[in-house]
């Protein structure tokens, strides 16, 4: 599969000598939803600026749809659209200006009908004639959504786009999001809500200190990584575990009625038969069993655990 975006050996130094991105190495295949994820400060922001041309990169190599974003930077940033994290300007202009005038700054002719399409599907078209100043704070965040849109590009950076907004205004997202992959847009998004990823993505990257950690199909990191957990409420609670069910691993919780079986859902023996059998030999009866696949939060939390 092409990649649209390709980012070899990318470098940032901040002027105070901070390190934000170091060397990172990274593919968007065309039409994918990748989600970018790490803890505050990992380069999220660095990285998605430098490949919008906000930020200088101080070494490496970045192209989108081909193109160098240093050497041919009104093509690359032609072909992205950038939603920000917050909207900075408190404008007398009105939404349905705002929306065709960005259009205008990539020289693109007015389309008024496709305009006209983004503002109902972002549920902002009531409000065109609404000056910006006066807009609620999930009406601006709609309304940087559409800007981002105008020009019609083939990829779209998301960064953290569903910090602190309602439910209502999530689900239009993702729903405009949806419409986009449909049509062939690549999208590339941050977020701290873990879930959503898990929901949305079809690869997940994960940065760290400025590293990439992993870059992994979604269904195959959680494959790879996932572990189970199976839970045994008791009938008659245990001081402790057996001897004969120490080799497994378990651990006693809720004042010994509850027993947890943490196992690797990919191996062919997960020890459950075995468990179950020395159980039996033991005499202790459970009333009830659940079982839990490990989120990609917890897999997330794991991976970063371990790399710092
Ligand atoms: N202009 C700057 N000058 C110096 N250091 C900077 C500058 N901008 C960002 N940094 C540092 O670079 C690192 C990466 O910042 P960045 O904003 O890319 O992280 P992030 O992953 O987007 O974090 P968050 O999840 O908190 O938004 C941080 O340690 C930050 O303090």
């Amino acid at each position: 599969m092409d990649p649209v975006i390709s980012i070899q050996s990318l470098e940032k130094t901040y002027d105070n000598g901070f390190e934000a991105l170091k060397k990172v190495e990274l593919e968007v295949i065309s039409g994918e939803i990748l989600a970018l994820l790490g803890p505050n400060g990992a380069g999220k922001t660095t990285l998605i600026s430098t490949v919008c041309g906000i930020v200088n990169p101080t070494g490496g190599k970045v192209t989108v749809g081909g193109y160098d974003i240093i050497h041919d930077y009104r093509k690359t940033r032609q072909m992205i659209g950038l939603v920000p994290q917050e909207l900075h300007t408190e404008s007398f202009e009105t939404v349905w200006a705002t929306v065709n005038f960005s259009r205008g700054l990539f020289g693109l002719k007015p389309n008024p009908e496709y305009i006209e399409g983004i503002l109902k599907d972002l549920s902002l078209w009531d409000k065109k004639d609404t000056k910006i100043m006066q807009l609620s704070g999930g009406m601006k965040r709609r309304l940087l959504i559409a800007k981002a849109l105008s020009h019609e590009p083939t990829v779209l950076f998301l960064d953290e786009p569903t910090a602190g907004v309602d439910v209502e205004l999530r689900q239009d997202m993702w729903r405009v999001v949806e419409k986009l992959r449909q049509n062939g847009v690549t999208i590339i998004l941050t977020t701290h809500y873990i879930e959503e990823a898990e929901e949305i993505a079809d690869r997940i990257a994960i940065i760290n200190n400025g590293r990439i950690e992993l870059v992994e199909r979604k269904d195959e990191l959680m494959r790879k990584l996932g572990r189970k957990q199976l839970t045994l409420e008791l009938r008659e609670p245990l001081q402790s575990i057996p001897d004969n069910l120490a080799d497994f691993n378990l651990e006693l919780q809720a004042e010994g009625s509850r027993l947890v079986y943490d196992y690797d859902a990919t191996q062919s023996h997960t020890g459950i038969a075995g468990l179950m059998q020395a159980l039996s030999e033991q005499g202790i009866a459970f009333k009830d069993l659940a079982t839990r696949q490990s989120s990609l939060e917890d897999i997330f939390i794991d991976l970063i655990k371990e790399s710092s």
